[in-house]
């Protein structure tokens, strides 16, 4: 049974079309010509419980948009959103208890008060009893390292200390659906460690379902199994990762260490291109769909000495970046097929 269920979704934005010449900006106050800009353009998916599932897109695709629908922000234009059975922008107050959010571009503390001290006043908010916030706060303590940094004022904080802090507000009521616009934004390597350790374990511990919008792709491989790729307001893709590679990343290269020289004579034969050479190292990508990495190797094998060899996997971020520049070239009119038919 999904705990998210979305159907035909729909959100259209008017946008004033700005009178311009003479007296321009006073003439703009009575003008009511708009134009309809659609930043979602009727998506449907289901979520299970306890799934944790990336949303990606290029800027200005719709996930936003689509987050502040589905934690009732926004009102639909049409179609059905259905959060643990509740419709988020109707029923807001019993559905503000079931769910945590995070936008990392803006937090959700008071910017003049210590994190303890919002906490406290979420508690009063959610009517938290004092065994689970005390329960809670210990362990996003422990998990968060909140106690460096609880009696800080907010505006203080690094910006990987206010994501912690953030992290540990959305979740001190407990609810059972998490939202993630954009967690790890502008945070170090380390403070992105920490956090994506500590979404990992409320997701597997806690069962908490989590969808993560992120533009950095090592979020989404380290921590979802399943993702959905939006651009221009629709789902271009929604299936696992290892999927996502298999089918779009047709790339594969192989690391060969020679004895001597490397002789490129046939490549193209065996559709294949010397990518990078290192000394007596080289880089070959070769299309998978057209030639195994055996054949391959056998081939070589005939006219090389080799010493070492290994096959590299496409880069989550490389087969992203062919999809959403597909994506692009279905805009510009290219009779591209939608990737979720392929
Ligand atoms: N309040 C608004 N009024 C008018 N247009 C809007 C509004 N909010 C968003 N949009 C437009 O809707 C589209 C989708 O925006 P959205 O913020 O959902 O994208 P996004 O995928 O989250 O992008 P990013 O990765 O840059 O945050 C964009 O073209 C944006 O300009």
């Amino acid at each position: 049974m999904p705990i998210i269920e979305v159907n035909e979704l729909r959100k259209e934005f008017k946008r004033l079309i700005p009178k311009k010449g003479p007296f321009a900006s006073i003439r703009n106050l009575w003008n009511t010509n708009y134009s309809v800009h659609t930043a979602v353009n009727n998506i449907s998916f289901s979520i299970g419980k306890g799934e944790l599932v990336g949303y990606i897109g290029p800027n200005g695709a719709g996930k936003s948009t689509s987050i502040k629908m589905l934690t009732g922000i926004l009102v639909p234009t049409s179609g059905d959103i259905r959060v643990a059975g509740l419709v988020p922008f109707k029923q807001r107050k019993e559905h503000a208890a079931n769910i945590g959010v995070v936008f990392g571009q803006k937090t959700q503390l008071w910017w003049d008060i210590p994190a303890i001290e919002s906490y406290r006043v979420l508690k009063t908010i959610y009517r938290i009893p004092n065994e689970i916030y005390n329960r809670n706060l210990d362990m996003f303590r422990e998990l968060l390292d909140l106690h460096e940094f609880e009696n800080t004022p907010v505006r203080q904080l690094s910006l990987g200390q206010r994501m912690r802090a953030d992290l540990a507000a959305a979740l001190l009521h407990d609810p059972e659906i998490l939202f993630l616009d954009e967690p790890t934004i502008g945070v170090d390597v380390l403070a992105k460690e920490k956090l994506r350790t500590f979404i990992r374990e409320i997701n597997k511990d806690r069962k908490v379902t989590v969808l993560l919008t992120t533009h950095d792709m090592t979020d989404i491989e380290k921590l979802c199994s399943r993702v959905m790729i939006i651009d221009d307001g629709q789902i271009l893709y929604d299936g696992s990762i290892d999927q996502l590679k298999n089918s779009f990343g047709g790339e594969r290269t192989l690391v060969i260490e020679l004895e001597d020289g490397f002789d490129p004579v046939g490549l193209d034969l065996l559709h294949t291109r010397l990518v990078r050479e290192e000394g007596t190292r080289i880089w070959l990508s070769y299309d998978k769909e057209k030639i195994s990495a055996s054949q391959l190797m056998l081939e070589l094998a005939r006219t090389h000495r080799i010493r070492d060899l290994s096959v590299e996997e496409p880069e989550i971020e490389s087969v992203v970046r062919q999809i959403y520049e597909s994506g692009l070239q279905r805009k510009k009119g290219d009779s591209h097929a939608a990737l979720l038919d392929i």
